[in-house]
């Protein structure tokens, strides 16, 4: 015999007026809808964190906030000694030594993106010169980070400490400024590169633009004093600007790329800073910078990989057949003009939170002055390298890039007697023989050869001089 249903655990079932209704006990309903509820509540968030990840990748990348902070928090442990705790004694006296300048005249610099490219080659310069520098870097997957923790070493050997932190980690950047008062920020964190904005739009977001306010915020209501910001924008806010060479007075209302645009947000940003709160800002808007330790995601970057390995390449040109020119801007003579900039940055006027006068505001181009083809930057690799890329040349496609850049620098000439002096011919050469070394590329691929021979040629036309 068939035993009865034990309806204690299911519910009964009836018809009435056509529709299935549940009866169930009234301590059942309280027990099984707290279980439910409990379902539903971890269901509902693992659905919000599924669509946060989704939808807001940058920002769990370039993490902010309590969370963030001590994810960043363990990793300034793990940068310094491992009995160094973070925001203790230890590691005060480690953030002093690195920003304690030679001479009591020498700048305080806090150097944001130090293991980037520009970053490592200007906390480097401002060290020989006797600066006290602190820097700070993400360490961010964009391009190959083992690149930046080897730019960090570099900087280790030379006395510069550069801490693992996100400029968007505000308890971190409020405890260094309590430990140290800067008397310079030099901000160079950024996400950079143009295309990469179509397929990564909330990262130009978090740190462009977040970023930027965060460091901002910091520097004009927390730090006491207030420090003078430079920071890095972008040729790329000329945009759509025909008028060359491009002029601090030209256009700049058509950018042609996410990138640019978070670029010139920056700069309407920084006259609100310095408006409001006194803060001392100075642009300067770089032109494609290149050189040893540079950027692996660079055109001429990547085509020295591909040209080495065999790849193809491809080289983009204009509708009309015209080249794609660039005015490739070489590492050292852009380091001599932030260090210009540094130098000439009035001291802020505010203090805290509240302005006291006007304060300096100034943007600067920081170019080579002579564009030169893209087909022209592979034909010299080419001759360096010893080996013929193998070209696949494509309408400039939708991307974001612009026909063509060339600065006219006259005006940081004139305020801090900016002229750069490094053609591409001798700035690849540079970068070919830092490239040959770093990478350790085989004398197979016939580099060494040429470069030695380039290094005899050179010291002839030197002893004949
Ligand atoms: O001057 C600037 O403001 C910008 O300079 C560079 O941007 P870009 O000039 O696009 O530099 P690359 O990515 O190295 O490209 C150089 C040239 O090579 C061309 N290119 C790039 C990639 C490629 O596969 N093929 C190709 O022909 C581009 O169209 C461009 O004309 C930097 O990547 C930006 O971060 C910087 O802000």
């Amino acid at each position: 015999m068939a035993s009865a249903p034990d309806t204690s655990k299911s519910f009964k079932l009836e018809r009435h007026g056509g529709y299935l209704l549940r009866r169930i006990n009234s301590t059942k309903v309280i027990a099984a809808s707290s279980h439910l509820l409990f379902r539903a509540s971890i269901l509902a968030t693992v659905v919000l964190i599924l669509l946060f990840t989704l939808h807001y990748p940058p920002l769990l990348l370039y993490h902010s906030g309590a969370a963030a902070s001590s994810a960043a928090h363990s990793n300034h442990r793990s940068l310094l000694s491992s009995a160094v705790t973070y925001g203790g004694a230890a590691w005060e006296r480690e953030v002093r030594r690195s920003a304690t300048p030679r001479s009591p005249s020498g700048l305080t610099v806090l150097v944001t993106g130090a293991a980037g490219f520009v970053g490592t080659h200007c906390s480097l310069a401002l060290k020989k010169r006797g600066d006290g520098v602190v820097g700070l870097d993400n360490f961010n997957s964009y391009y190959n980070p083992s690149l930046k923790r080897a730019r960090q070493s570099l900087l280790s050997r030379h006395g510069v400490l550069v801490l693992d932190a996100d400029i968007n980690d505000t308890p971190l950047l409020t405890k260094l400024f309590d430990v140290v008062p800067f008397s310079h920020v030099l901000h160079l964190a950024a996400q950079a590169g143009v295309r990469y904005a179509m397929r990564n739009p909330q990262s130009y977001v978090a740190s462009n633009v977040a970023g930027l306010v965060a460091l901002f915020e910091i520097a004009a209501k927390h730090a006491d004093p207030q420090p003078a910001v430079v920071w890095a924008s972008s040729s790329s806010v000329y945009g759509l600007n025909t008028a060359t060479p491009f002029s601090e007075l030209h256009r700049t209302d058509r950018p042609a790329s996410l990138y640019a645009a978070t670029k010139k947000a920056g700069e309407a940003i920084a006259h609100t800073y310095n408006h409001i709160y006194g803060l001392s800002i100075t642009g300067l808007r770089f032109f494609t910078v290149y050189g040893p330790w540079g950027r692996p995601d660079m055109a001429y970057f990547s085509f020295t990989n591909d040209i080495i390995s065999g790849k193809p390449i491809t080289l983009f040109r204009m509708q009309d057949g015209a080249a794609v020119q660039r005015d490739f801007t070489y590492i050292d003579d852009v380091v001599k003009g932030c260090l210009g900039a540094l130098d000439t940055a009035k001291p802020s006027t505010g203090s805290g939170s509240k302005k006291r006068g006007p304060a300096q505001l100034r943007v600067y181009n920081l170019g080579n002055t002579s564009p030169v083809p893209v087909a022209k930057m592979v034909g010299i690799l080419e001759e360096l390298l010893g080996k013929k890329a193998k070209k696949n040349v494509v309408t400039l496609p939708q991307n974001g890039d612009v026909p063509y850049t060339h600065a006219n620098v006259s005006l940081a000439e004139k305020d801090f007697g900016y002229r750069p002096t490094t053609d591409l011919a001798t700035g690849l050469k540079k970068f070919v023989k830092w490239y040959v070394e770093y990478y350790g590329v085989k004398t197979g691929n016939n580099v060494h050869s040429k470069m030695k021979k380039m290094e005899e040629k050179e010291a002839e036309e030197e002893a004949s001089a």
